[in-house]
């Protein structure tokens, strides 16, 4: 049974799919200290939190059984990824689901600002009935978005229908893109000197930290306006401040701050140009149930050991690529596992050759799976497809890969060879057959073709009449059913190998009489768990 815990206030609706599986038992605990959750995270498979739970190294180091840390949200500064991935600990989170929402909470904040609405709403219930508040429209304003990712396009999407005109700047915004988009691809410093309002929507990174600072605010428009729901420090807080005193900017609109929840004489709490909500940029009932939906799903498929999507410690793959190479996942596991298994000296590089169909696309998802496989004879559960290159690279064991689309008469062929420093190698080819699955197609270089699962028994002998027979009579009096035998060699009377598949393990007095018959130089059973 899978124990996950609900560290934030996350909808009842969206991780219903978590309650309802029936390997996972869920507890909520909110609000909980450091060390209140180091106290009880040892016994938990996984986390799901949103951003007020930091998730630090000294959690992490005590979790002894932690597989998965979903975010249910955008934003992972308040996870250490640095001790996820080395711990093997996978990060997801769920980009897609709060986009709307916060694009939305965005643009709220910046008519909020243009109206007063906040202000005019509190002398209101006051009972103070003041029409001095005047406000500025937005049509034919020019607004500069800066980060033009997911929610700053749709910002840019919906300001476009207010009539305003758009300067974008993004490192990733292309001429064609921003010209899709009916918005003017500019320089930062173009966006800080002529907009009349700027919104930032980049994550918070030590490139995007202040980037809207001192010298920004100096140059900028005067009565301009400036509207954060990214992430606190991209806009310097106390410049911001500065820049409103001396009149450069007219209002402020902020859901983010550097530190959260500000201290109470924080000075955005106390200036009537600056208008605060307390991070609510993702709250809306949709948003919260599409983001706790995907977390969840990934979770499951995590804690079941399937493919899965959204890691934030891997590097990101393209759909259609991870569609392409989700079948082979398996297959180049149970390969690195084989190789490990066959190989009994220290492994000083870890090769993969991709060929045929795997010629053409990113594989380096799959290369994560095949040095999990490989390191799992030794790391156990501790290698994971997040660390598995990582832990390779820590022992300064080489992996390297190449791409060949010439098909060795296979339509995709992966091979794995494990070399050693004194030039041992052992090396294992596999492939997926249309129609039969997973099949070992080679093993140090002898044809052969095994399913590769359930009991496996591998013999290195010298090719001699009769050896079938020793040790068909040997098992069979053992009660050691085979269910199907292969037999490999180079060259007739030359070295040659024996895969037979077993119904059940064989005892290890089994093994010993093996390597004790004539011409059998070694026998030893290969485990695909
Ligand atoms: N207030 C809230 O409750 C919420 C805040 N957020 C935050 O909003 C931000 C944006 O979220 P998404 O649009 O989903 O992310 P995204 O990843 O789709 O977009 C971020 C964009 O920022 C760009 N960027 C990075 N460095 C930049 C730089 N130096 N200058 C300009 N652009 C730069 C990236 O290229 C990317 O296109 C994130 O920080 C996220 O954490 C997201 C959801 C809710
Ligand atoms: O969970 C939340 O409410 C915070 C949302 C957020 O900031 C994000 O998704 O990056």
């Amino acid at each position: 049974m899978f124990k996950v815990l609900v560290s934030d206030p996350i909808s009842d609706l969206g991780i219903q799919q978590l309650v309802e599986a029936n390997d996972v038992v869920v507890e909520k605990k909110t609000g909980l200290s450091e060390d209140e959750l180091i106290q009880i995270i040892p016994e938990y498979d996984a986390l799901l939190v949103r951003s007020q739970t930091k998730v630090t190294d000294r959690i992490m180091e005590v979790a002894k059984n932690l597989k998965v840390i979903g975010r249910a949200g955008v934003g992972v500064d308040n996870i250490n990824l640095e001790a996820a991935t080395k711990r093997g600990i996978i990060v997801i989170n769920a980009p897609d689901g709060n986009t709307i929402t916060t694009c939305e909470h965005a643009f709220a904040m910046m008519m909020a600002l243009a109206r007063h609405i906040p202000q005019a709403y509190a002398k209101t219930i006051s009972g103070t009935w003041d029409r001095k508040f005047l406000g500025v429209e937005l049509r034919n304003k020019k607004l500069g978005v800066l980060g033009m990712g997911r929610i700053g396009s749709e910002v840019a999407k919906r300001a476009k229908v207010f009539g305003m005109d758009i300067l974008g700047y993004d490192p990733f915004l292309t001429e064609e893109r921003a010209e899709k988009l009916g918005i003017k691809l500019s320089s930062v410093d173009e966006i800080v000197r002529n907009a009349d309002f700027i919104t930032v929507h980049t994550p918070l990174t030590p490139e995007t930290k202040h980037m809207i600072s001192r010298p920004q605010f100096e140059v900028m428009k005067k009565g301009m306006r400036i509207v954060n729901c990214a992430r606190g420090g991209v806009v310097d807080e106390l410049a911001l401040v500065e820049a409103i005193d001396q009149g450069i900017v007219a209002g402020a609109a902020f859901d983010v701050f550097e530190k959260e929840p500000p201290e109470a004489d924080h000075p955005f709490l106390h200036n009537p140009k600056i208008i605060v909500t307390p991070h609510l940029g993702a709250s809306t009932v949709e948003a919260q149930e599409n983001v706790a939906i995907d977390v969840s799903e990934q979770v499951l498929h995590i804690l079941r050991n399937e493919p899965f999507k959204n890691a934030v410690n891997m590097p990101p793959v393209a759909p259609s690529v991870m569609n392409k190479l989700t079948p082979y996942f398996g297959l180049g596991e149970k390969i690195g596992m084989l190789a490990a298994q066959l190989n009994q000296e220290a492994v000083q590089e870890i090769h993969v050759d991709y060929a045929g169909d795997l010629a053409e696309v990113d594989t380096q998802p799959l290369t994560r799976y095949i040095i999990k496989g490989v390191l799992s004879r030794h790391f156990g559960d501790d290698v994971n497809i997040v660390n598995s290159i990582h832990l390779a690279k820590a022992r300064d064991v080489k992996v390297s890969v190449t791409q060949a689309s010439a098909t060795k008469g296979f339509t995709n062929l992966i091979t794995v060879t494990l070399k050693a420093p004194n030039g041992t190698e052992h090396s294992v080819a596999g492939t997926l057959l249309n129609g039969y699955g997973a099949r070992i197609v080679q093993i140090d270089k002898y044809p052969v073709d095994i399913a590769p699962e359930g009991h496996l028994l591998f013999i290195s002998h010298n090719d001699k009449p009769g050896m079938v027979g020793h040790v068909g009579t040997l098992l069979g009096s053992n009660d050691v059913n085979i269910a199907s035998m292969q037999v490999g060699r180079k060259i007739v009377g030359g070295a040659a190998i024996m895969v037979l598949t077993i119904d059940k393990a064989a005892p290890a007095e089994v093994l010993d009489h093996l390597i004790n018959l004539p011409e059998i130089n070694k026998a030893q059973q290969i485990f695909f768990v």
